[in-house]
């Protein structure tokens, strides 16, 4: 992995920071988790440890907290940041639009300033497919016009552009965007996985919680989408298969690349009757549900172009809604209430 051998994860307690956080530290890289605890529960550096066989550094705090910050980069000699931490929930998003604001672009804002005192080059960042909003294509490629319909996919525009900026003022910088697609499943051991605070707003999780009969049945957001079964389709992607897309880009910015905007998807997408019907299978559970009207704000349909990522980094996804929903049951009935 060349010159980056420490790397400071904030978010590293969440979903997808805990599966990164697990790569990393298997690929021999150092890491230091920061999370406020906002989202995730401190349980998962245990895990995260049993796992690895290894120590990992933890460090309670807040990515708007400067004078922790400074005070982390000086004490560490760190070599890249990636970026995770954030507020996700649209619809929260547009009820609280300023907190959204605040943690996620403001929040970026002190850990960039912080970063290029600590003269800290590489930041990967978790962008979201939400940045191109309702584009007149299903397949989005990176070049799809960018124009987010919601507070929360504002937020995230609003952070890669000011990365964009950044870079032209500062050609040393190497950064790298990643939009994510929906990101499901867990990791294979059943130790770390998806661990929402209350109702779930994201359909796996729901699901998961259906089956192992936290909740009575699934509500379907649209049954009569101009789609094949009339339900949403989107492109579901293996948590760990997003995880290895960070190492991916951590090597190529650390190689030939010093500013990469990708997709990390599949390509491939799946309705909700479809994931249904996996987790049904993987898990041997019957998941009851009733269509209900649509969700405000859900497309019928969207996918990535997952060619640019292939190209770039070398990376393409391995694992399938099988291991989708098998690792999510793996770990749902493994924590039942979480961690
Ligand atoms: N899960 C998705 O569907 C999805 C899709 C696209 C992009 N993303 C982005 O990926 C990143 C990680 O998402 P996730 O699904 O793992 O979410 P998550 O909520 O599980 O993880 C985010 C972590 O950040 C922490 N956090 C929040 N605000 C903070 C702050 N101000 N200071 C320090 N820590 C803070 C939370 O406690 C949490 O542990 C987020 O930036 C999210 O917007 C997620
Ligand atoms: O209880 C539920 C939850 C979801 N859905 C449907 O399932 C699909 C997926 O929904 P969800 O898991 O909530 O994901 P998205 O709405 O596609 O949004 C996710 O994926 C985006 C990236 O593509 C991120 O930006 C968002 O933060 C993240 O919530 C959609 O068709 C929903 O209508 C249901 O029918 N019932």
């Amino acid at each position: 992995m060349g010159f980056m051998n420490k790397v400071i994860v904030t978010g590293g307690t969440g979903y997808i920071g805990s599966h990164t956080v697990v790569q990393l530290m298997n690929a021999g890289i150092e890491v230091v988790v920061l999370d406020n605890l906002s989202n995730s529960n401190q349980g998962v550096i245990a895990r995260i440890e049993k796992l690895t066989g290894k120590h990992l550094e933890f460090i309670e705090g807040d990515i708007r907290d400067r004078v922790l910050l400074r005070r982390v980069f000086e004490r560490y000699s760190l070599n890249a940041v990636m970026h995770f931490a954030g507020l996700k929930a649209v619809g929260e998003s547009e009820q609280e639009p300023l907190k959204y604001f605040d943690n996620n672009v403001s929040g970026t804002i002190v850990l960039l300033e912080e970063m290029m005192r600590a003269k800290i080059n590489t930041f990967i960042f978790s962008s979201s497919a939400t940045v191109y909003g309702n584009p007149d294509t299903v397949c989005y490629s990176e070049t799809t016009p960018l124009s987010p319909i919601n507070v929360y996919g504002r937020t995230k525009l609003m952070v890669e552009d000011i990365l964009r900026d950044l870079k032209k003022a500062n050609p040393q910088l190497r950064i790298a965007l990643l939009r994510y697609f929906n990101p499901v499943g867990a990791h294979i051991s059943g130790e770390i996985g998806e661990n929402p605070f209350g109702v779930p707003n994201n359909l796996m999780p729901f699901i998961s919680q259906v089956a192992v009969g936290v909740r009575e049945k699934l509500l379907i957001y649209g049954g009569d989408y101009p789609t094949p079964d009339g339900t949403g389709l989107r492109d579901y992607i293996h948590v760990d298969d997003l995880a290895a897309g960070h190492l991916a880009a951590l090597n190529a910015l650390s190689d030939s690349h010093s500013f990469i905007t990708v997709n990390l998807g599949t390509g491939r997408p799946y309705s909700v009757l479809e994931m249904v019907a996996a987790f049904e299978k993987a898990s041997g559970k019957k998941i009851p549900y009733e269509i209900v009207g649509r969700r405000p704000g859900d497309l019928p349909e969207y996918y990535a172009d997952a060619s640019l990522a292939k190209k770039l980094l070398g990376w393409e996804t391995k694992l399938g809604i099988d291991r989708m929903c098998s690792d999510t049951w793996n770990w749902q009935k493994n924590n039942p209430t979480g961690y």
